[in-house]
């Protein structure tokens, strides 16, 4: 399986390092076989359609999902935050928004921990930071989904990380908060934290971010933006995820058909199957 990041000179320090990288659920393998690095301070956007694996990359970069196979390794002493879908939050755990903000805190100080007067200014500039000055108080289940997505986005600043994970932070908010939330991935960007992002709005990748990552299950292109997003990807992602078939058990063999790229015995399958 060849390395899909060609743009990433070996010369520049990798925050991640996928090798062989399987990962999916009860031995169904949802992410086959990724390999390649993400440089230290990049931005980069994964895409797919529903069910393509984006989700389960983000929960194994997180260490929430063991590899079923291969390798993924974060460079030493790199802080991580970890921004899940909002519809894996539970919004009605009684929390104020200066609580939920506050918990970015917690690998520094600990669940516990006393805060100290920074900590309140670093909580304080993050809400503003975030278009929340005022809100400290309301109680988090009555945040428009907009209101809360900038919430969480304050956590991760406070979290002060440098490797960003945010699983769909645009869906379902308004057009302005998506510009204001892009505005804060940009800065992040800015300050050589590694961001990745999983989005769906491709006109939002192509004008935002320099690098993607396209998933059908497997990696079908990784590189700078455009050239990952051509029509030819596109229609080959499509492709592969129109003959996925759900069922298909723990991959054994392998079988490259598909060139360079992902092995396709569960398309096999379906075929076979149909005849
Ligand atoms: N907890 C789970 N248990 C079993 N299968 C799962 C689990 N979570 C996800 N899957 C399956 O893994 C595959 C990939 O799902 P994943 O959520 O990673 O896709 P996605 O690209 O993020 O999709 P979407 O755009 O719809 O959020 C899907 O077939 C899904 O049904």
């Amino acid at each position: 399986m060849p390395d899909l990041t060609k743009d990433v000179s070996s010369v520049v320090q990798a925050c991640l390092n996928f090798t062989d990288l399987t990962l999916g659920y009860d031995r169904h393998p949802a992410v086959h076989h990724l390999n390649g690095k993400v440089a230290k301070g990049s931005l980069l956007a994964v895409v797919g359609g529903n069910g393509s694996g984006k989700s389960t990359l983000m929960k194994g970069i997180a260490g929430l999902l063991k590899p079923m196979g291969g390798t993924c390794s974060i460079a030493a002493g790199t802080r991580l935050a970890y921004l899940p879908q909002q519809s894996e939050l539970d919004r009605t755990f009684p929390a104020r928004v200066i609580d939920l903000v506050s918990l970015g805190l917690w690998p520094r100080r600990g669940l516990l921990g006393r805060h100290r007067a920074e900590d309140r200014e670093a909580v304080s500039r993050a809400l503003v930071a975030v278009g929340l000055e005022g809100f400290e108080k309301r109680a988090i289940d009555t945040l428009s989904g907009g209101q809360m997505q900038r919430a969480l986005f304050a956590r991760v600043l406070v979290q002060d990380a440098d490797l960003i994970l945010l699983d769909e932070p645009f869906n379902a908010v308004d057009e302005q908060t998506i510009l204001d939330l892009i505005g804060l991935v940009t800065i992040w960007h800015g300050e050589e934290r590694t961001v990745l992002v999983v989005v769906h709005d491709l006109d939002l990748v192509r004008a935002y971010f320099p690098e993607t990552l396209l998933l059908a299950r497997h990696p079908v292109a990784w590189g700078p933006s455009r050239q990952t997003l051509s029509q030819e990807n596109l229609l080959g992602a499509r492709h592969y995820r129109e003959a996925w078939n759900e069922n298909a058990p723990w991959c054994a063999a392998e079988a490259s058909v598909h060139g360079s790229h992902g092995h396709s015995h569960h398309q096999d399958r379906v075929k076979a199957g149909a005849r």
